[in-house]
């Protein structure tokens, strides 16, 4: 596709300046909407030539990251709208009116919601396949991002070295409103193998329904304060307090996820929504768990790594995934989770406005001993990322845009 220059750089008249918006990117899900955007530092980067070449290759500033429920998407276009990042898009050669600019969108949303967008604000949406998105986002976040993948066990978090020589084939599992699962070996080569119904849109609408939470963070938390024992019917439950050693199962391990609530005689309201919770909360993630090693099993896959905001750096969750996979990997296989969990597809679109021409991505950090110089996608980037990154909202980046 031909591009003209970003839109961004033509009349620009909202909060944020004109020297100061690159690209914006959208993921807009079963249950959320993810948004990145560049904004550059202010004097940051040289001058744009007619053609849109920039004759300084690299703009540096941060990638910015956003959130909205996709039942308010009305609250997420505002937001687009007051900071005047739909005007971050770029255009065809051949465009000749406002409309025609083009925004890069992944998700199923980013067909559903592709009329109301362009009524709102006046843009196309370039849609990307969600799994290439996934999959490219992953791949960029593990590759160029210092500190992205961790395990999480017995409590403990330890960020875990990418070798980038000996980082495929792995397992991807990204828990949204559903489960996808793609087994990943290389850049753009995957293949999606399996999936669940069973998922992140589970837990909140289950959730929702049992415990009355009007937030998912309020289930959430919900959960942390509850004991799963109450309503599952552990291994010692059904036999008298012992184990069954011989084949594998401690007397604490469930044998029946909500089990216990056959025969106790109670209705819903005589069980506290925080046991509730925490009970759901750890059938949903356990099955994700085990389905997730089952698929690695398939394709001799030892890295798992787990995506998607269902996790939320949610401790009992990652906890619960982890058991799971090493339980029944007999520990032979590890899972991982990333800083950016929610975010690889939004990433993926945005990295893939670099297949216009209009910008290889190029991140760099400030802290020169965290600096990482890597080559994706077939292009050199240097990566670096504040320390400071405490709540995923913003990575230092610089974008380049195309010679
Ligand atoms: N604020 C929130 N509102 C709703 N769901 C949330 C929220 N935060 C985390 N979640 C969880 O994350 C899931 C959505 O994850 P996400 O990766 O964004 O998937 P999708 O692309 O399907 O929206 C929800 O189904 C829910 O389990
Ligand atoms: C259809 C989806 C890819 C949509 O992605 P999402 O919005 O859930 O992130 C996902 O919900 C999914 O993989 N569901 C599981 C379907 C299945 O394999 O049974």
């Amino acid at each position: 596709m031909d591009v003209k220059k970003p839109a961004s750089q033509e009349n620009l008249n909202g909060d944020e300046s004109e020297s100061q918006i690159s690209h914006l990117a959208l993921d807009i899900g079963g249950s959320l909407i993810k948004v990145v955007y560049f904004l550059r530092s202010n004097g940051s980067g040289g001058s744009v030539d007619d053609s849109g070449k920039k004759s300084d290759p690299v703009l540096e500033g941060r990638l910015h990251f956003a959130k909205f429920e996709t039942s308010k998407i009305n609250d997420c276009l505002e937001f687009i709208r007051s900071k005047n990042l739909h005007l971050a898009g770029f255009r065809h050669h051949d465009a000749s009116a406002s409309d025609k600019t083009l925004i890069k969108a992944t998700g199923g949303g980013a067909y559903k919601f592709a009329d109301l967008i362009k009524e709102k604000l006046g843009v196309v949406l370039d849609k990307e396949d969600e799994m290439d998105c996934l999959v490219t986002g992953a791949n960029f976040l593990l590759k160029a991002v210092h500190q992205e993948a961790f395990t999480y066990v017995d409590g403990q978090k330890e960020f875990v070295q990418i070798d980038q020589n000996d980082l495929y084939p792995y397992l991807l599992v990204n828990i949204g409103s559903g489960v996808s699962m793609i087994k990943v070996d290389g850049d753009g080569k995957f293949e999606r193998i399996s999936g669940t119904s069973v998922g992140g849109g589970t837990f909140w609408g289950l959730g929702r329904l049992l415990t009355n939470c009007k937030s998912f963070d309020e289930l959430l938390e919900l959960s942390h304060q509850g004991n799963n024992r109450v309503i599952d019917m552990l291994v010692g439950d059904i036999y008298g307090g012992s184990e069954y050693s011989k084949i594998g199962l401690t007397s604490t391990n469930i044998a029946s996820s909500f089990g216990k609530a056959i025969s106790d005689n109670k209705e819903l309201k005589d069980y506290k929504p925080e046991d509730v919770a925490r009970s759901l909360l750890r059938m949903i993630s356990n099955n994700i768990g085990q389905i997730s090693y089952l698929n690695a099993l398939r394709f001799g896959l030892k890295r798992i790594f787990f995506a998607g905001f269902f996790i939320r750096g949610h401790a009992y969750t990652m906890d619960t995934i982890s058991v799971a996979v090493s339980f029944w990997s007999k520990g032979d296989a590890k899972a991982m989770f990333l800083r950016h969990e929610g975010f690889l597809g939004a990433l993926g679109a945005f990295v893939s406005y670099e297949n216009h021409g209009l910008g290889g991505l190029k991140t760099h950090q400030s802290v020169q001993q965290f600096a990482v110089s890597k080559t994706y996608a077939g292009k050199k980037i240097c990566c670096l990322v504040n320390e400071d990154l405490n709540d995923n909202e913003s990575i230092d980046f610089g974008v380049a845009f195309a010679a």
